[in-house]
């Protein structure tokens, strides 16, 4: 007899020997049927599956499987607390990957949003999701370049410099097919590149400037030179310099055809906090936008 795991169950067992319960926490109990034989007690054998979820984003699972002897609790056979047992933002990946997937038509999605949007971590989950490659356009400019950074190539050369590049690094990609590109934080302020992203389906990351600025402030500007060469605090800082981008791009970030909004996510998950909300469920999200506009 095998007893699979189920939310709830109590299974009138054979005649076992409790003490002799073999143990297989992960996934499935097995009676064997040699201890039929034995005949010492009828017990009932009670398993109980319990999947929660903390209130930092945590998922994980209670188990606990006993024994009871004439209606009365004789011991607790196994109890574990399983950490991400099953991967529940996986499978909701899968099912609206499948869903939007006919109608992609092997359309490449390039993301944009301010930096540290999350268009590199988000990035990756879609195109590993959808069975597409990612692209960081930065690196393509620095290889192309021939510079480890950009924040080097600011450095050498300017901004001016970088920008024609990264115009260079979008319209060698407009002929691509099946690329989840995550685009530079400015690439949105020039007509031409919009020109270059048109075949493609671009989404807006927009997450609010104090997650930003936290997020930054956690890993250093050192890789963002337009945040980067400033003393005093980090937090504040890198939020005086993004309030300031973003005043001039949010009309053009505002150009893309879908939008995520963390904010949004976070009203319908019923979270106070946007920092609560996982790459997982932006790239969900992300997936939700992009079968709305297909
Ligand atoms: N949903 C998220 N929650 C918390 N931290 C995140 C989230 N998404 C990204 N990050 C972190 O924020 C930083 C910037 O993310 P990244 O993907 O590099 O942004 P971008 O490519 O838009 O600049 C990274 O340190 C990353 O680990
Ligand atoms: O917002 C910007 O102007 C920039 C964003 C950076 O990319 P990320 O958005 O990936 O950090 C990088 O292209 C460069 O430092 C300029």
């Amino acid at each position: 007899m095998e007893a699979n795991f189920a939310q709830r169950m109590q299974i009138s067992t054979a005649w076992i020997d409790a003490d002799k319960f073999p143990r297989k926490p992960t996934s499935f109990l097995r009676f064997s049927g040699r201890f039929k034989e034995h005949k010492r007690h009828q017990v009932f054998v009670s398993a109980q599956f319990r999947p929660e979820r903390d209130e930092n984003r945590h998922r994980w699972a209670s188990f606990q499987v006993s024994c009871s002897y004439k209606n009365s609790q004789v011991s607790t056979l196994e109890s574990e607390s399983l950490q991400d047992l099953f991967d529940e933002e996986a499978l909701i990946l899968k099912n609206k990957s499948q869903e939007i997937e006919p109608y992609l038509k092997g359309r490449c999605i390039y993301l944009v949003g301010m930096m540290g949007s999350g268009k590199t971590t988000v990035g990756k989950i879609l195109s590993r999701t959808i069975h597409y490659s990612f692209c960081d356009c930065d690196k393509l400019v620095e290889q192309d370049v021939g510079v480890p950074s950009v924040a080097e190539i600011f450095e050498i050369y300017g901004e001016d410099f970088f920008r024609d590049k990264e115009t260079e690094a979008l319209e060698k990609l407009s002929i691509e097919h099946r690329f989840v590109v995550s685009t530079g934080g400015g690439a949105v302020i020039r007509d031409e590149n919009w020109m270059y992203m048109s075949k493609g389906i671009s989404v807006w990351l927009d997450v609010p400037l104090e997650e930003l600025a936290q997020r930054i402030a956690a890993v250093g500007t050192k890789s963002r030179p337009l945040l980067d060469n400033e003393s005093g605090d980090a937090y504040t800082n890198a939020f005086r310099r993004l309030s300031t981008l973003f005043k001039k791009r949010h009309k053009a970030y505002e150009n893309a055809k879908a939008r995520v909004s963390l904010e949004n996510i976070a009203a319908k998950l019923g979270y106070k906090d946007v920092s609560n909300i996982t790459p997982a469920m932006i790239a969900i999200e992300a997936l939700e936008q992009i079968g709305n506009i297909l």
